[in-house]
């Protein structure tokens, strides 16, 4: 067995590269090496395609190793460690596990995890024979890349197949000084130099709401502004409204149905503008206020493409682009924007580029939202089923009734399933607290199989786990399906 530096045990031999089409350098040209690309440059050279990636330098693993999914949820892992927020149940609320948190004790954990992050992504391709190039890619031709590197070094080559996978970065509003100092996005907070005793969040998305949280568990009173009146929409309100009783609880202060107007920074802060008035005084502002699409820089009219106004380009169902040997996968393509999804896209891509037989992704994706406590879903929600005149029944199970709930010290965890009352069939999975993003998947499969409610009242689950809670919530279900059916009965 190959073995990497890192230690990283590699696969079996890989077959020898076979030429595609000699005409151009490589099978297949990958921009960018966030989830998307990875899986795009390492599913054609399983297929035995000649391959390179092109990716900045300082940037392997794509804004999700650096900026976005991995350093965000190891930061919550530091903060939930450190403050000892999910052992107070069991050891009183003054519980921590430092008193005197630091900027470093939580950066440490994220840069010693984004280093090894790192090492894996560069392993995996390079034993899969990828030719990595560093540098800047932008379009010469439709099958032609120029790649700057740092030193101003330029290298073109070609490929009968391009992917583009370059992803997204914060989108920046013109009328906001960002000074990575006070004002800051979502790159800039992994840059601060002091946890901030105040902090205005604007943008009630994922990436605002899941900052939010990780701050406040550490002590920093958070204000959150959105202009939408509601956060998390596409969640169980009833799951939201928990959420929201949380970050209450750690002072978080909610402006929804409010627009920042500007941000005024000075030597003793900011203070932020709400277009109705309102003024907050806060040590830093973040912006989560959505996301571009990374095409700017790339020519895209050399290759006959363009994107729209998000910086997003357009694909179909095979992520084809307008040009057919060209590809795009991940955040560029938008909705919907997760590591999770784009590294099934960029396998796709590949397979569907060299004719490699592969089925579409299964329509039930779970959704994982890392906020303090954590919620995941699949499927549909009441207000959907309500709307689309489903007759369906709920089943609850509350983790201060499960055994594992006691053990861990969640007394405020939920799972909810929806279930049709008369096929039984599992519609909706809505969890709310521990282990949730990883609990989902089991309705997900059971979804996936078209499953009813009865796999899970006549299966023997472990006891105690978490995972009883779909036992739990699946007889309560039955119970309410079965007292509606004897209704009348004499
Ligand atoms: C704070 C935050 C938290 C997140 N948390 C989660 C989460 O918990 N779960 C989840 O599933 N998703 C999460 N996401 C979303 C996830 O990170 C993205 O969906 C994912 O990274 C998109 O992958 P991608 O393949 O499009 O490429 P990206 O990861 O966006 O990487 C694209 C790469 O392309 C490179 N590139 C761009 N232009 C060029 C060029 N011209 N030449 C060469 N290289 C170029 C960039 O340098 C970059 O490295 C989060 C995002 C953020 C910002
Ligand atoms: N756990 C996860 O899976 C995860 C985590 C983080 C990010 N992501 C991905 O990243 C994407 C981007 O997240 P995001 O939170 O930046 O974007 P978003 O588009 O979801 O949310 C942006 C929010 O900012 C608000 N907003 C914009 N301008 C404003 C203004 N001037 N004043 C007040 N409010 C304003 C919008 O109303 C919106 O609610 C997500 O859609 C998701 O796909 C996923």
């Amino acid at each position: 067995m190959d073995v990497s530096d890192d230690g990283i045990p590699g696969p079996v031999a890989e077959p020898a590269a076979t030429p595609d089409d000699t005409r151009f350098d490589y099978d297949l040209v990958v921009i960018g090496s966030g989830p998307g690309g990875q899986k795009a440059a390492i599913a054609a050279a399983k297929l035995g395609r000649r391959v390179a990636v092109v990716e900045r330098k300082h940037m392997m693993g794509g804004v999700s190793v650096n900026t976005g999914t991995i350093p965000s949820k190891t930061l919550r892992e530091a903060v939930l460690y450190l403050t000892g927020m999910a052992q107070r149940e069991m050891y009183g609320a003054s519980y921590r596990v430092k008193s005197d948190i630091t900027i470093e004790d939580l950066f440490a954990r994220t840069q010693h995890v984004i280093g090894r992050e790192v090492e894996v992504v560069r392993a995996q391709l390079l034993r899969n024979h990828v030719d990595l190039h560093s540098g800047a890619a932008a379009f010469v031709d439709p099958h032609t890349v120029e790649v700057t590197d740092d030193d101003g070094r330029r290298t073109r080559f070609s490929g009968r197949f391009v992917v583009i996978a370059t992803g997204s970065r914060p989108h920046r509003p013109d009328t906001v000084q960002f000074d990575e100092r006070t004002v800051v996005d979502s790159d800039g907070v992994l840059a601060l130099d002091r946890v901030p005793g105040s902090m205005v969040v604007v943008g009630a998305g994922i990436i605002g709401i899941e900052y939010a949280s990780m701050f406040a568990a550490l002590g920093t009173r958070v204000t959150i502004v959105d202009k939408r009146p509601t956060m998390l929409e596409m969640c169980d309100p009833e799951v939201v409204e928990s959420l929201k009783f949380h970050l209450r609880d750690l002072s978080v202060s909610f402006r929804l149905g409010e627009e920042v107007a500007g941000v005024d920074t000075g030597p003793h802060g900011t203070v932020t503008r709400l277009a109705s008035g309102k003024k907050i005084a806060a040590d830093t502002v973040m912006y989560s206020a959505g996301r571009q699409g990374q095409t700017a820089d790339l020519n895209l009219a050399a290759a006959g493409l363009s994107a729209d106004r998000r910086g997003r380009i357009e694909v179909d169902g095979d992520y084809r682009t307008a040009v057919p040997h060209v590809f795009a996968v991940g955040d560029v393509i938008g909705f919907p924007a997760l590591a999770a999804t784009s590294m099934d896209q960029g396998r796709l891509a590949a397979y569907r580029a060299f004719d490699e037989p592969a089925r579409e992704l299964a329509a039930v994706q779970p959704i994982g939202i890392y906020t303090i406590p954590e919620i995941s879903y699949c499927g549909r929600t009441e207000d959907e089923l309500t709307r689309d005149s489903v007759p369906y029944e709920v089943g609850v199970a509350r983790y201060r009734e499960l055994a594992r709930g006691q053990i861990v010290g969640d007394s405020y965890g939920m799972l909810k399933l929806l279930v049709h009352v008369d096929t039984r069939e599992l519609l909706g999975v809505h969890i709310f607290g521990t282990s949730a993003t990883d609990l989902v998947h089991i309705g997900q499969a059971i979804m996936a199989c078209g499953g009813t409610i009865d796999y899970l009242v006549d299966t023997v689950l472990n006891y105690p786990t978490l995972s009883e809670a779909y036992k739990v919530a699946a007889l309560d279900a039955t119970n309410k399906i079965r007292a509606v059916a004897r209704f009348g009965e004499v």
